[in-house]
């Protein structure tokens, strides 16, 4: 067959010198339907080798100028004539030809995905080829720009980064920084995917970061394949974490940067052992139940932007092999991260590979999923999808509490399901913004949002929408059940109440912030160096066998805070027993801690918290 091909190139290259692309046709009107927005699937040409242009063979992949379509020119051979050529087109988001550097691919595809992770949002990058296409160049290039970006100072906020890089290779996974040491990729209790037993070493500055990334990839496996003679027989996830010290109840940003084993071309074949033939086999099982996954995550994503919710959930199988369950948080819908996906396919451009190419290219275009053309979701007050940005931006200076929050620094251009998926530490940087805003408030907004969305969500489930719809305030009045799932104060409507300060109004089952005194560091967990607890009763009433959690009386600790002397107004009456109230496992939720008793000074409360109880799932949240 390449000896056919070689013979037969010139004649190949004319009659793809005189193809004439059919005009539009079903693939490009579907290419004018809206694509998911979280995830862009595009396609790298690389250059021929020089053995490839050495052995004559021609080029058999061609861009369409000025699009993003690629022809793909097969030479057949009839039983009778001469040999005619068969073409097949395909479209993805963004193409990249030989020309193209690496440099260009970072800035357009993986560069926004950086600030996103930084933010607290999930950005994975995927290099999908076959062997030789040029994914281990594409990705190691785009790894030290990363490592740039992270390090130049242009990102806002501090962070600790942590970085962990794994290789899995068939069932197993090994530590590439920990000289290929095996680890286990398991679910904890709380359901979260842990590569158990790989280092994470923190990083600070650019040198190290690439010092890993380098030693990484000096042991990746390598076996020789007749197309490659350092052909990656496995799959190479590389993670890095970014943990706000500032906001440590939200879940840290995360950036994947993997380079997937090369799905084998068929001319390869002929030179396996049964060996390699397993190892081909179950490399092109993985990458299979990954398409389904990206794909399966991509609908569940495009039909929630198009406000529509499915009565069937969208069946993601990420169990399905270790690759998946390693990235478990990136497919899992009920998730609720925040994830952008990029996918590069790289092509090899040689008419002999042009099987191997055209299965590429399959692939990357099944990724693509139009957003369902649903009519436009109608608007209703309850229904945060259903807002434009005027009616978010209106819903945001009604709701967002004292002082209100400057809608136009939280959603300058966003509508209600866009809101809904940016990252919670990116919404609270926003609505720090704005003056007097305290991080407990904006965590508290952000948590009415998705409360909201989720009770509406529940709602047009049993149909309930339609009721819910008709008002032109935002969901029916507090009813006096509700109102007692609050820590509100009970005259909290009172306008004389709202005046009076927090400190002259303490009483049972008010939520304060306060910053731990060293003696109870330990046992409050704090975030952002404040603690939060729920007031129970005035020490002084708690009787002589109270004792707080580190076992001390609360009648003794009462007689040194007298004894003090520190020029507090201090006295039995400005000490109350409270509970402490930590943050639980759902992202934005605490729970109160009945028997983690601690003896807080008036002086040392800073605000009232207002916290809500939420029965479906039975943890405690902010609120505004
Ligand atoms: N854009 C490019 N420009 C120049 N050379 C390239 C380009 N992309 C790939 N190559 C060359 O092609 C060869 C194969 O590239 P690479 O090792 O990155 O492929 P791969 O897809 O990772 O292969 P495998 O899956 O077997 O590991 C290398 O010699 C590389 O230098």
């Amino acid at each position: 067959m390449e000896q056919f091909l070689i013979d037969n190139a010139e004649r190949y290259n004319k009659l793809v010198a005189a193809f004439k692309p059919s005009t539009l046709d079903s693939k490009q009107k579907s290419a004018t339907e809206a694509v998911s927005p979280d995830i862009v699937v595009s396609a790298r040409v690389r250059p021929m080798l020089d053995e490839e242009v050495a052995q004559g063979f021609p080029i058999g992949v061609h861009i369409r100028s000025g699009t993003n379509v690629v022809d793909l020119h097969e030479l057949q051979q009839p039983v009778r004539g001469l040999p005619r050529l068969r073409s097949s087109e395909y479209r993805v988001d963004s193409l990249y030809g030989p020309e193209a550097t690496t440099s260009q691919i970072y800035d357009d595809l993986v560069k926004p995905l950086v600030p996103w992770a930084w933010g607290g949002g999930i950005g994975t990058m995927f290099a999908y080829g076959q062997t030789s296409s040029g994914k281990t160049l594409t990705v190691s290039g785009l790894e030290g720009h990363v490592a740039n970006t992270l390090m130049d100072g242009s990102l806002e906020g501090e962070r600790k980064i942590s970085v962990s890089i794994i290789e899995l290779a068939g069932q197993t996974a090994y530590d590439l920084l920990n000289h290929r040491k095996q680890i286990s990729i398991l679910e904890d209790s709380f359901g979260v995917t842990q590569m158990a037993g790989a280092l994470e070493p923190q990083v600070t500055d650019k040198e190290s970061l690439l010092n890993y990334i380098d030693t990484a990839a000096a042991l990746r496996r390598t076996t020789p394949t007749l197309r490659n003679d350092n052909s990656s027989r496995s799959h190479a996830i590389c993670r890095m974490r970014f943990e706000n010290p500032s906001l440590s109840s939200a879940q840290d940003g995360l950036l994947y940067l993997i380079d997937l084993a090369g799905s084998e071309a068929a001319r390869d074949k002929v030179a396996h052992d049964v060996t390699r033939m397993k190892e081909a086999r179950e490399i092109n099982s993985s990458l299979s139940v990954l398409k389904d996954c990206i794909r399966g995550r991509a609908v569940a994503d495009a039909e929630a932007f198009a406000g529509k919710s499915s009565k069937k959930p969208v069946y993601i199988p990420f169990r399905q092999s270790t690759l998946t369950k390693t990235l478990k948080h990136v497919f899992d819908p009920a998730s609720s991260r925040s994830c952008k996906t990029v996918v590069v396919a790289c092509v090899n451009p040689c008419l002999a590979d042009i099987g191997a190419t055209k299965n590429t290219l399959r692939y990357a275009e099944m990724l693509r999923v139009a957003v369902p053309r649903a009519k436009p979701a109608e608007y209703s007050p309850s229904m945060p999808a259903t807002w434009n940005n005027e009616q978010l931006r209106d819903w945001i200076r009604r709701n967002s509490g004292d002082p209100a929050i400057a809608a136009d620094l939280l959603a300058p251009t966003e509508t209600g399901p866009q809101l809904l998926r940016l990252p919670v530490p990116e919404f609270v940087k926003r609505c720090l913004k704005t003056p007097g805003v305290s991080a407990e408030q904006a965590q508290a907004f952000q948590t009415k949002l998705w409360k909201l969305h989720v009770d509406s969500q529940r709602a047009a489930v049993s149909n309930k929408s339609a009721e819910v719809a008709t008002g032109s305030q935002p969901g029916p009045s507090v009813s006096p059940m509700e109102r007692l799932n609050s820590s509100a104060d009970p005259d909290q409507d009172s306008d004389a109440v709202a005046a009076i300060p927090f400190k002259q109004r303490i009483r049972p089952g008010m939520v304060i912030a306060w910053t731990p005194p060293a003696e109870y560091a330990g046992f409050a967990v704090a975030l952002g160096g404040k603690a939060y607890a729920v007031v129970m009763c005035p020490a002084a009433a708690s009787g002589p066998r109270a004792r707080d959690l580190r076992g001390q009386l609360v009648v003794d600790k009462l007689a040194t805070t007298t004894e003090d002397g520190n020029g507090r107004d201090s006295g039995d009456d400005d000490a109350y027993l409270c509970a402490l109230v930590t943050p639980s496992v759902l992202p934005g939720s605490f729970a109160v801690g009945l028997w983690q008793q601690v003896v807080v000074r008036v002086a040392e409360m800073e605000a009232e918290v207002l916290m809500e109880w939420d029965e479906a799932s039975r943890y405690y949240y902010m609120t505004v």
